[in-house]
């Protein structure tokens, strides 16, 4: 079923993970505009030099919170009552410090569209829904009615509900249903990364060029580094490979929280 961007739908809360067949543009290729295309051996002195990379500590990291946009109620209360209602679960909310960035990026990217997959409470979507102008839009999937009804409570409260377009279902369906032009302004993947090479090909194609990809848990926790590692881990290591070897974007990995890579769409 095809639609237009501002129109939605909102299907039955199935709770399944999306599946499907993405295929990759050229992964594996081994040839692009930064060299071979195929993960590089680093050029540096040590492997991890304390003078270039600076270890992040408890202290360091109280201090970086410290230095960015604090929390208002709003967001506190969403903190709060997600780990209060979801315990655990609670840690899949973004990182502190990854809320003002997405809304940086959206506003760098001067973002009027802005697809998510993984709502969960709602954090990401209010930050970049603040940062959208006007007339702007969040579209953002997840299959969990019950933890996006936390979401939908802190967006009404923040003032921000109309701007959010939530889509109940898994997001490989959502996405596949928008039209496929490249109408999206900035993308955040961070849902299951097992889909993390699907949402990619549907969400490429429908960014527009000089608009921006980000997508969450590049690290999956250091397991990433596993050469035989299965399930989520190897599904991220593929993912990360196949970003890099894309070349309709440019790519960077950086190491905010869980590591996070932004593309750009040339
Ligand atoms: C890491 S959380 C998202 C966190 C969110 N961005 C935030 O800032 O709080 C991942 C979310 O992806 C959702 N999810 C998992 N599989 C999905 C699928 N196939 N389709 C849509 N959503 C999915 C989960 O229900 C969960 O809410």
């Amino acid at each position: 079923m095809a639609e237009n961007f501002t129109t939605g739908t909102s299907g039955t809360d199935t709770g399944a993970s999306g599946t499907g067949t993405g295929t990759g543009p050229a992964a594996g290729a081994g040839s692009q505009g930064r060299g071979s295309g195929a993960v590089r051996e680093p050029d540096r002195r040590s492997p991890l030099d304390p003078e270039q990379t600076t270890p992040l500590t408890p202290e360091l990291y109280d201090y970086l919170l410290r230095h960015n946009p604090p929390l208002d109620a709003v967001r506190r209360r969403l903190v709060d009552t997600t780990y209060e209602r979801l315990g655990g679960r609670a840690a899949m909310q973004i990182s502190e410090e990854q809320g003002p960035l997405l809304a940086f990026l959206a506003k760098l990217a001067g973002a009027r569209l802005i697809v998510e997959v993984g709502t969960f409470t709602g954090m990401s979507a209010l930050w970049m829904a603040e940062a959208l102008p006007p007339g702007g839009k969040v579209i953002t999937c997840d299959v969990s009615e019950e933890w996006t009804a936390l979401a939908r409570a802190a967006w009404t409260e923040a003032g921000v509900a109309d701007r959010i377009d939530l889509r109940i279902g898994p997001a490989l369906d959502t996405l596949r249903a928008l039209p496929r032009e490249p109408g999206v302004d900035l993308a955040f993947i961070d849902a299951d990364k097992e889909n993390n090479i699907n949402y990619w090909e549907e969400l490429v194609p429908r960014t527009r060029p000089g608009g921006l990809l980000a997508v969450d848990n590049v690290f999956l926790h250091g397991r990433v580094t596993d050469e035989k590692a299965t399930g989520a881990a190897a599904a991220v290591r593929e993912f990360n490979d196949h970003a890099l070897a894309d070349e309709r974007v440019e790519t960077v990995m950086l190491s905010v929280a869980d590591g996070l890579t932004l593309a750009r769409k040339r």
